[in-house]
């Protein structure tokens, strides 16, 4: 049956169902709501958590005039060692797999989990659809680049302007990582060795594939935000530190001076790129896409300064005194943290296969994030930390 819609072909796209593992999480919770109001596809969600999806799993999910419910299908399920997998990913027309341990603080802390998530779990994902000639879009990640090459030469280097040196593309760049004491790397090293063998299972067995790696998206949803809804000790990715940091009115944590520069691009816009992926297999196949904004480069300094200007206007409290301070790597991630120095996403492929754009700017997103953060958060917050301390 056809669902009235066209792919960029102008081919009718017709109705298909999705395995989505890691459908529980920050992008997943994304994808199924865009994939259940904006298409006729079915989900198949796989993950050991639903929380950021229970709107979607309930009758009334889709407002008063449609069920959503009946278009996606809960199956908590942990992927190491479940069975079930291989009979869910042979039900469904195409897998997307997002499930991964992706927290840096994970990455030099807990090496042996980020190894075993981001490689070793993702294998029979990629075995099952291979062998059973189904569609895989692969989760992989910008840190595949690691360091760029201008990190490497003299500070004062005029070269360090040329964005020869600097621009990551998926066809060009080397992938550089730090010593393997570094264990900040074993993420990346992971990511990259999953990409060469779903490379090779298209190369070699016709594996139809797209890998996709996200430059830091953020929005609604991101992580947790620790003692409220997840770990008091947890360190999240930096939306949700800082988020925190600005719910408690504590200083924002500046890692070895925040120097780190990094482009974010809003969830929304980059779901749009994962949908034409989805609807478009003659486009995406065969393909690895950064999906990025170049446009929104800050530096982690001045992304704080930022957060803490886009808060005082959401939640109408002004900023404390010494809105930020500095802290060493050692001291936030503890031994064998590493940073990717800056992160420029080349657009040239998504660009001319897709014709995909991201929109919005980093003011406009922190906006909508940071009020989405007030009206979660701040009464929870606010209650947890005026409780009277236990006698
Ligand atoms: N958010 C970003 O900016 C970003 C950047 C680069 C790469 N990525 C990649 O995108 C993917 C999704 O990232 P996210 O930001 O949504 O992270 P997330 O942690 O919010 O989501 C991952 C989900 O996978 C689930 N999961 C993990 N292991 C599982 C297992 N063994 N069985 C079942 N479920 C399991 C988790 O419970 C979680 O809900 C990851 O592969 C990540 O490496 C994300
Ligand atoms: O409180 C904080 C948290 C983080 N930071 C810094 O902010 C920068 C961004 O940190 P994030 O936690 O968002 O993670 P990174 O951008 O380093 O890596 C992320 O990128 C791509 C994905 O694969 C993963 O989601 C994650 O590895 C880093 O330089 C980090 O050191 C702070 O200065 N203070």
């Amino acid at each position: 049956m056809a669902s009235g819609r066209v792919d960029l072909d102008g081919n009718p796209i017709n109705p298909m169902t999705i395995c989505m593992i890691g459908a529980g999480g920050f992008i997943g919770s994304h994808l199924c709501e865009k994939l259940l109001a904006e298409t006729p596809h079915t989900i198949l969600a796989v993950d050991v958590y639903n929380d950021k999806i229970k709107h979607l799993l309930e009758p009334s999910g889709g407002g008063a005039t449609s069920s959503w419910a009946d278009r996606i299908q809960f199956h908590r399920l942990n992927i190491k060692n479940d069975s079930r997998l291989e009979g869910l990913i042979k039900m469904a027309d195409l897998t997307v797999n997002l499930a991964a341990i992706c927290t840096p603080a994970d990455y030099n802390t807990r090496p042996l989990d980020t190894i075993y998530s981001n490689f070793i779990d993702a294998l029979p994902v990629v075995k099952y659809c291979s062998e059973n000639g189904k569609r895989l879009i692969h989760f992989s990640t910008c840190e595949v680049y690691g360091k760029t090459i201008g990190c490497f030469l003299p500070k004062d280097s005029p070269l360090r302007q040329d964005p020869e040196y600097f621009v990551l593309k998926e066809d060009a760049s080397p992938c550089i990582f730090g010593p393997i004491d570094k264990q900040r790397w074993s993420y990346a090293c992971a990511k990259q060795l999953i990409e060469r063998l779903i490379y090779a299972e298209g190369a070699e067995n016709g594996l139809e594939f797209t890998i996709v790696r996200p430059f830091n998206w953020i929005g609604p949803r991101m992580d947790f935000i620790p003692g409220i809804d997840g770990p008091s000790e947890g360190v999240p990715r930096v939306l949700a530190c800082f988020s925190n940091n600005l719910l408690r009115r504590e200083p924002l944590k500046l890692v070895d001076g925040g120097e780190s520069q990094r482009t974010f691009v809003y969830i929304k816009d980059a779901i749009e790129a994962v949908l034409l992926m989805i609807e478009n297999p003659a486009r995406a196949n065969s393909h690895i896409f950064n999906v990025g904004n170049p446009n929104n480069e800050v530096t982690v300094r001045q992304l704080a300064e930022m957060m803490t200007q886009v808060y005082t206007k959401v939640s109408g409290e002004s900023p404390i005194e010494s809105p930020t301070i500095d802290v060493s790597s050692k001291e936030f991630y503890g031994e064998g943290y590493d940073d990717s120095d800056k992160r420029i996403p080349d657009m040239t492929i998504i660009n001319r296969q897709l014709g995909w754009n991201p929109k919005t700017s980093l003011w406009d997103l922190l906006e909508s994030t940071l009020t989405y953060q007030h009206r979660t958060y701040a009464e929870a917050v606010k209650k947890a930390t005026s409780k009277p301390l236990a006698s």
